[in-house]
């Protein structure tokens, strides 16, 4: 197993609160962040996109030291539950920053931009306004901003937990497609072990600010032992 992402001992004060994170993620598979409510799995996202700096510890993105390197120098995307787009910019701007921020396009970034969008069921939305978009369209969109990323690393901050169920169910097969066809090493955080047992290969447990369980999702889904994660699989 090669390890995607490691947090080597770290640890971050926020508040009145102390986080310690000591782990190895595999790569190109997908981990499941859970854990109750305020127990650090925003903060352990934070630390690796790079918007919380560990006062101890190291942080390793496929191979490289992260720990110093700013948000927009690290091999990562982001996804989080809503605002992922900036309202006043139409889909192609909005994606495209996700190429170049200065705008500079190419003609063959022009293309995997409309590539991006018609992956995601998105065609011909080009010029289309967010605020013209279902929940679900705009998930998509945010997809296909990432898709034109290219980066080995996608984190998702429970990017489904502003939708139904029905579209919740297909959004997570688009996710599983689209990492099928990156073989990115993906963190999402859900609340919901549905989620976990449906797109997870790995799974981490999360509680009062540590990593309490981590390993094989299949063999999170059975431990009752845990009275915490029985209480997050019964729902
Ligand atoms: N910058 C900060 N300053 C002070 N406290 C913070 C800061 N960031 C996070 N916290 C606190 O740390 C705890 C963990 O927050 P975090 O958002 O990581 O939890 P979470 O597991 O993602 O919660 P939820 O499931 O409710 O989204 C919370 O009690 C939060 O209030």
């Amino acid at each position: 197993m090669t390890d995607g992402i490691v947090l080597e001992k770290v640890e971050i004060g926020l508040g009145n609160k102390s986080f310690r994170f000591d782990c190895a993620l595999p790569a190109g598979a997908v981990t499941a962040v859970t854990g109750p409510s305020g127990s650090g799995k925003s903060t352990f996202l934070n630390l690796i996109a790079g918007f919380e700096t560990p006062d101890k510890g190291h942080i390793v993105i496929a191979g490289e030291d992260v720990t110093d390197r700013h948000p927009s120098e690290r091999p990562v995307s982001l996804i989080f539950q809503e605002n992922n787009l900036f309202a006043h910019l139409d889909l192609f701007t909005n994606i495209g920053l996700g190429i170049s921020p200065s705008l500079r396009l190419t003609a063959d970034d022009r293309e995997a931009i409309s590539g991006a969008l018609g992956r995601v069921d998105l065609r011909g939305f080009e010029k289309r306004m967010p605020s013209t978009l279902s929940g679900g369209e705009r998930q998509r969109a945010a997809f296909a901003r990432a898709l034109v990323r290219r980066k080995p690393v996608l984190l998702l901050d429970e990017p489904f937990a502003a939708l139904d169920p029905g579209l919740r169910l297909s959004m997570a097969n688009l996710l599983l497609a689209l990492h099928r066809e990156t073989g990115n090493t993906v963190l999402i955080v859900t609340h919901d072990p549905d989620e976990v047992g449906r797109l997870a290969d790995h799974a981490i447990f999360i509680d009062e600010g540590q990593i309490l369980l981590q390993g094989p999702a299949k063999e999170f889904m059975t431990r009752r032992d845990i009275p915490a994660i029985a209480e997050f699989l019964s729902g």
